[in-house]
């Protein structure tokens, strides 16, 4: 499976553009600012109905524009299939296949698979807890497009809750102590279902993250050892805000534990206005040779350890997935030492389609049978094929 072609409407930077591509491995070539990393931002929204760069479909909107589109023709044994996002300001995105009906996205990510590696993920490391969520939610939902729709389900349950709370800490503020209008007790019996479902849904979720983390635990391991050396060990930790799960699983017993929980600190919620548990605060560590990654890892290591998680998912998407997702690789030569660009292309030079973004010429990755793509030539080509339609 490979991309040909990639086109995008009022996505970020690009009013329209069209990029054409090859298997193997293909380098979108320009300098800083011109919108590569955008380009292959689309892709991976395309795949996971997400960026790793932002958390809200907003900023993916050209500014002054009211929705973006993405479109891709896949090539998979002599087929050629289009696959189009299309994502509004506001509201949920829609995916069409061969200009088919519209789409939820729980039935359309996950069908072109892609790892994307970017100087970002050393944030995945040492970074915030956001952007490791992120990392587990992409994964998940490219191995089955369900935990899309389950993930965002839980989201607007923890937001149904926070708007409750709110409501509750105002009305507690306004009357004080324990005393509470018509409305306030509506919204307590309101916030009672909102919990309920919000336990069984979240422990729905915090299960599925748990199973990821242990089946990228092999993966990770084998390709830290390859990468840094036979002597080194790194275990993945899940840190769940519903860590009842990991011992009595989805189950009677861990959903009571969890209510009580709710219970103990149901004042501190309203006191606050918000939600103070669940999967939306959940957090995963990386022990490198016995000790937390974040705050000892040296720069080197974090580098190593991210690359390895990549890698990993990758190895995980194209064994659970049976064909190998399109790997990205979003200005990371800049920021690698000789030996561990060697390492990747000595990877990249293996897969089916590679897309390599980069901005110096000295950055080009030094290897035979690469499709390198003047992204400020074909947006001109673009511009001018567009002017002569109009005209
Ligand atoms: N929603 C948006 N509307 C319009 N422009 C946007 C939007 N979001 C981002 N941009 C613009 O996109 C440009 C950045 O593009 P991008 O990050 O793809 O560049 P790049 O070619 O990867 O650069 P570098 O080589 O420096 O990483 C910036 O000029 C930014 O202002």
């Amino acid at each position: 499976m490979y991309i040909s072609r990639l086109a995008v409407d009022h996505y970020r930077s690009w009013e329209s553009l069209v990029v054409d591509l090859q298997p193997g491995i293909n380098v979108l070539y320009g300098r800083n600012g011109l919108g590569k990393t955008n380009l292959v931002e689309a892709l991976e929204v395309l795949s996971t109905g997400s960026s790793h760069r932002v958390s809200s479909s907003a900023p993916l909107v050209q500014r002054g524009q009211h929705k973006a589109t993405v479109r891709a023709n896949v090539q998979e044994d002599e087929h050629t299939t289009t696959y189009e996002l299309t994502i509004p300001l506001r509201g949920a995105n829609r995916g069409r296949i061969n200009n088919g009906s519209s789409l939820y996205m729980r039935d359309f990510v996950g069908r072109i698979s892609c790892v994307c590696f970017s100087p970002d993920d050393q944030h995945l490391v040492a970074g915030d807890p956001n952007g490791r969520r992120n990392f587990l939610d992409q994964t998940a939902s490219q191995l089955d497009p369900s935990y899309y729709q389950l993930k965002q389900d839980v989201t607007h349950l923890a937001q149904q809750r926070g708007a409750l709370l709110k409501q509750l800490s105002h009305s507690q503020e306004v009357l004080g102590g324990d005393s509470y209008t018509d409305n306030s007790q509506a919204a307590l019996s309101t916030l009672e279902v909102w919990t309920a479902q919000f336990i069984q849904q979240g422990m729905k979720l915090t299960e599925r993250r748990l199973q990821l983390i242990r089946s990228l635990q092999g993966p990770i391991q084998d390709i830290y050892q390859q990468l840094a050396g036979s002597d080194q060990s790194v275990h993945m930790t899940y840190l769940p805000s519903f860590a009842e799960v990991i011992d009595d699983g989805v189950s009677a017993q861990s959903a009571t534990r969890i209510s009580q929980h709710f219970q103990r600190i149901y004042a501190g919620e309203v006191a606050r206005g918000q939600n103070l548990i669940g999967p939306q605060r959940d957090d995963m560590a990386f022990v490198l040779n016995g000790m937390e990654a974040k705050g000892y890892a040296s720069n080197g290591e974090e580098w190593t350890l991210a690359l390895a998680l990549r890698l990993a998912q990758f190895q995980l998407l194209a064994q659970e997935n049976n064909h190998q997702p399109i790997l990205i690789l979003d200005d990371v030569f800049a920021q690698l030492d000789e030996h561990r660009r060697r390492q990747i292309l000595n990877f990249a030079n293996d897969q089916n389609q590679v897309i390599i973004t980069v901005a110096a010429a000295t950055d080009l990755p030094q290897v035979d049978d690469v499709h390198v793509i003047d992204v400020a030539d074909i947006a001109d080509q673009h511009r001018i094929a567009m002017e002569e339609v109009s005209l």
